[in-house]
């Protein structure tokens, strides 16, 4: 069930999401941003500003936008993150979605170099106990996608909008854009984070056993 929430609530809980992973060395130097469906105006959604450092926000570090679309909804505030098109794709396409959380942590994004060099656009995680934390129908193995970093984010969104379109419910709720980082979501703001750590567990321990992810099996891509 997905809360959306009054605009302060959202922004209390953002700070404190972006506290904890600006903390955990996840959102370095400006790096990350996170946004939550807001109960009103409809499809608006509160997102973190773009350029701010993440371990010090404030409510006045958030802006409304459109859910939809992106557009910011309050005219002269400051910018919106600069990847909102990204998650404006996640919430037209994903029923249900709260919340969109965006980090560097260092082993997902590691890993994102590797699949990227490796020329892959998906990376597959089979047997490890934290796949069931991503609330997927078999959690012995699953497929990542893996992002072409777009200098223009709107073709990031476009692309991430297509696969999640394509391939429908049952993915995992994250994924890897390459030589960046990666996204979770999911109904809530804790949820969303919760998936992002697991995705970046997946990633530590197949990078500390020495089995970076299988080329992926499945399709991953729309035929
Ligand atoms: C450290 S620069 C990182 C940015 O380019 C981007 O990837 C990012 O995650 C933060 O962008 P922002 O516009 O602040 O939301
Ligand atoms: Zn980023």
């Amino acid at each position: 069930m997905n809360q959306h929430l009054d605009r302060a609530t959202a922004a209390a809980g953002l700070a404190q999401t972006a506290r904890d992973l600006y903390r955990r060395g996840w959102m370095d130097g400006t790096a990350g941003n996170l946004s939550a469906r807001l109960a009103e105006p409809a499809h608006a959604a509160l997102i973190t500003a773009s350029g701010r450092s993440k371990g010090s926000l404030t409510a006045q570090d958030m802006v409304a936008v459109d859910a939809v679309t992106g557009q910011p909804l309050e005219p002269g505030g400051p910018p919106p993150s600069a990847e909102t098109s990204i998650h404006a794709a996640v919430y037209r396409t994903v029923p249900g979605c709260g919340a969109v959380v965006h980090a560097h942590p260092p082993h997902a994004t590691a890993v994102a170099v590797l699949a990227a060099r490796d020329d892959r656009d998906a990376v597959r995680f089979t047997d490890l106990e934290v796949i069931k934390g991503l609330a997927v129908p078999d959690p012995t193995a699953i497929s990542v996608p893996v992002f072409t970093n777009w200098l223009d984010v709107r073709v990031i969104g476009s692309d991430v909008a297509a696969y999640l379109t394509t391939n429908g419910s049952g993915i995992p709720p994250v994924l890897l854009i390459a030589f960046h980082g990666a996204t979770a979501w999911g109904p809530t703001l804790d949820v969303a984070r919760n998936r992002l750590e697991c995705l970046e567990a997946l990633c530590q321990l197949s990078l500390l056993t020495g089995q970076y992810p299988a080329r992926t099996e499945m399709p991953i891509r729309g035929a």
